[in-house]
């Protein structure tokens, strides 16, 4: 069950103390519970928050007063959606519906299975637009050769696509974390938006821009999960510290979900598939997280270093840590402790990730298979260096690797399974 929190803003102050009740709807369905998260009965007004335990989205929030002659009861202020702060897991869940409808859309337009438009080839523009590719090739070669060895089995036009994808990954990645970082301010990354926003429109910048450019003209990608990564580099400039999980969960969509959710369209799902679209968009972005967190957890020596913690800092002092303490880097039973929880829950997002790959078409399962073994890999090293990710980095050494190709390459001739494993098909 989802806990989501609400923001509520207390009435005007003639009311000298105040009750909040909620009432929450899902589909005509009223609340299943709420739990007062402190603060709620307040003297004066300002903010409260509302924890709920719940399996629907919306709700509605007002206010009953004590003093109920100065104040209508239940019906003064039922809380202005913008009020309404969803947890960052349900905002991402909506990114994810609105991808699959789309996607939905797009197939009910075409009149067949998600699969490219071989019609959008701009006549004598081919020689230029197979360079650009080739381009994205190299670099894809260059810095995820694993992935790029995968997506030699993909067919030639999802394998171009996905590397102009990553290739565009790459260079916003690179804008807060490459060379020129130090450089980068809010308003180079609104340029780097509007670029994106030319791109989308069939307007590139430069030869790179121009493959991805073709790309979203071909398979059904949505500019939203582009434009949440540029937000997470945003998140970047300002941002060192996570107070939970659920902050830290937002940024690791926006840097790492997002990509999950760009390489659906262009990956395809089975024919044969019995999952939802949205089943398999939430495995994609699972598997987004997962290696996000996992990226996290190996990193956080490095990370320190840069004055940067990217762990929940509730989840820290609960196990009895500082921010001084990761700075002082030491491996003790409470950061043993503590990283064990972490490693658990990355792995809890594998698991997540899985039970989609299996229902992307088949051409495209053995790179994320093998990408997924691989750095799921990373959490074993970890362990395995006794949880010390402050002065040791975990990698996965070339012998296990290769150990590992096969093994995906066999997982990739598992089949779309009947039932789906919880990702089946809506039967309306
Ligand atoms: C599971 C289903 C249904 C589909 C797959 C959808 C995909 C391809 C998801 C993958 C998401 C992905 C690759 C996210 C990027 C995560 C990440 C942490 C990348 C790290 O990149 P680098 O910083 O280059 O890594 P290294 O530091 O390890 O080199």
């Amino acid at each position: 069950m989802a806990v989501a929190f609400l923001r509520v803003v207390s009435p005007p102050t003639d009311v000298s103390s105040t009750l909040c009740f909620l009432e929450a709807v899902r589909e005509g369905t009223r609340l299943v519970s709420a739990r007062h998260e402190g603060g709620m009965r307040r003297k004066k007004p300002g903010l409260g928050f509302f924890s709920l335990h719940m399996d629907f989205k919306y709700a509605c929030v007002g206010f009953e007063p004590e003093n109920r002659g100065s104040f209508p009861i239940r019906s003064s202020l039922v809380a202005n959606p913008a009020e309404v702060v969803m947890s960052s897991e349900q905002k991402v869940y909506d990114v994810v519906l609105k991808q699959a409808a789309l996607v939905k859309e797009q197939m009910r337009a075409n009149g067949r299975p998600l699969d490219v438009r071989p019609d959008l080839v701009v006549p004598g523009t081919t020689q230029l637009m197979s360079e650009a590719y080739d381009r994205c090739g190299e670099v894809c070669a260059e810095y995820a050769k694993t992935f790029y060895l995968g997506t030699l089995l993909m067919t030639p036009e999802r394998r171009k696509a996905i590397w102009a994808i990553y290739v565009w990954c790459r260079r916003t990645d690179e804008l807060v974390d490459g060379p020129n970082a130090s450089h980068i301010t809010p308003s180079a990354l609104d340029r780097w938006e509007s670029r994106l926003e030319d791109l989308f429109d069939g307007r590139p910048y430069d030869m790179l821009d121009a493959a991805l450019s073709h790309t979203v003209a071909m398979f059904p990608v949505d500019i939203q999960p582009f434009k949440d990564m540029v937000e997470g580099m945003r998140m970047d400039l300002w941002k060192s510290r996570y107070k939970n999980f659920d902050d830290l969960y937002l940024y690791c969509y926006y840097v790492a979900g997002t990509v999950g959710l760009m390489s659906v369209p262009v990956m395809g799902i089975a024919p044969e598939s019995r999952a939802t679209t949205e089943g398999v968009y939430n495995a994609a972005l699972a598997l987004g997280i997962a290696n996000q967190l996992t990226n996290i957890l190996r990193d956080v020596g490095e990370d320190a270093s840069r004055g940067r913690i990217y762990l929940p800092q509730d989840e820290l002092a609960q196990a009895g840590l500082s921010d001084d303490d990761i700075f002082a880097g030491k491996v003790t039973d409470k950061w043993r402790n503590f990283m064990k929880n972490q490693i658990k829950r990355a792995r809890m997002f594998f698991d997540q990730a899985e039970k989609g790959v299996t229902e992307l078409s088949q051409a495209s399962r053995w790179p994320v298979w093998a990408s997924l073994l691989l750095y799921r890999k990373i959490l074993d090293e970890i362990e395995a260096n006794d949880y010390n990710n402050f002065t040791k980095r975990a990698y996965v050494s070339k012998a296990k690797k290769l150990l590992t190709l096969p093994a995906a390459y066999g997982r990739s001739f598992i089949r779309p399974s009947r039932t789906s494993r919880g990702l089946s098909k809506a039967t309306t």
